[in-house]
């Protein structure tokens, strides 16, 4: 298997304010370096504050890396090229279906990616939405309705579309099931994975319920203050967790694995 995604010593120190004649930082991220296969999710899970949504924004292009580098396929993802990185990684968050905007229709929801990001003439772009819309289980009708004529768990779907629509490689998932009740969110992953095994895309998946992350990840990366404290294959790490922030996530949410 080859490598999709290559993290190197990424680190996040943040200014903080009002503190101009001593000036201070605080370490949100301590260099840490992961790699990721197509095909494969990686969760990462750890306690509040641990720096898991500072990674994922640094993944996505929205945060800038005090240290460090990201590699995809081997290439240098460039800080300031967000056009380069909004191509290849996407991101979907919890309340990702409140974050469309009311005032557009879908079709010029998700048009406005392939209008910034592609030279596909109209007819072109139509016809991507349409197949789009049809690949995470909407119809294609649905591209003249408004976000508001939709339920939760298919604004979600919407928002799926709009992620996957310029065929990135990498999705982050962040908290994006939560919202969701169990029944629409088994549907949920199992588009996922079905995307993910026609698309090869490769999820980093971050999420506080230990029961999605043992279900739909290959590997997990366990973080406290910054830090990764373990990481391996999911089911070994929840079988036998060896470090005390793993074995306290797994023990507060009662979670049994036989
Ligand atoms: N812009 C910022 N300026 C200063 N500190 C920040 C900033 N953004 C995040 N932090 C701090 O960095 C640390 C990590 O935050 P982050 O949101 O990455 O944690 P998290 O693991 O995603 O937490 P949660 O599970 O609650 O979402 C926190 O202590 C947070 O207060």
């Amino acid at each position: 298997m080859t490598v999709l995604l290559d993290v190197q010593e990424i680190s996040k120190s943040f200014k903080l304010k009002g503190y101009w004649y001593h000036k201070r930082t605080f370490t949100a991220l301590s260099p840490l370096s992961f790699t990721i296969e197509a095909n494969k999710t990686l969760a990462i899970v750890g306690e509040t504050g641990s720096g898991k949504s500072t990674l994922a924004k640094i993944l996505v292009g929205a945060e800038t890396p005090t240290q460090g580098e990201i590699y995809l396929h081997g290439q240098l993802l460039q800080k300031k090229r967000f056009k380069q990185r909004c191509q290849h990684v996407r991101m979907i968050f919890q309340d990702s279906g409140t974050t469309l905007n009311p005032s557009l229709t879908i079709q010029e929801l998700l048009d406005e990616p392939l209008i910034l990001n592609t030279d596909l003439d109209e007819k072109e772009r139509q016809q991507l939405i349409h197949k789009t819309l049809q690949k995470v289980g909407l119809l294609g009708e649905h591209m003249n309705f408004y976000p508001h004529m939709f339920s939760g768990g298919q604004k979600q779907r919407i928002s799926l579309a709009r992620a996957i629509i310029l065929e990135p490689q990498v999705i982050i998932l962040d908290e994006a099931l939560a919202a969701l009740d169990p029944s629409l969110r088994s549907q949920m992953i199992n588009l996922l994975l079905d995307l993910q095994q026609q698309m090869g895309l490769a999820y980093i998946l971050i999420s506080h319920n230990l029961g999605i992350v043992r279900h739909f990840s290959d590997d997990i990366m366990v973080m406290s203050h910054g830090k990764v404290v373990e990481s391996g294959k999911t089911l070994e790490i929840m079988r036998k967790p060896k470090h005390k922030v793993t074995q306290r996530l797994i023990m507060s949410q009662n979670f049994k694995l036989k």
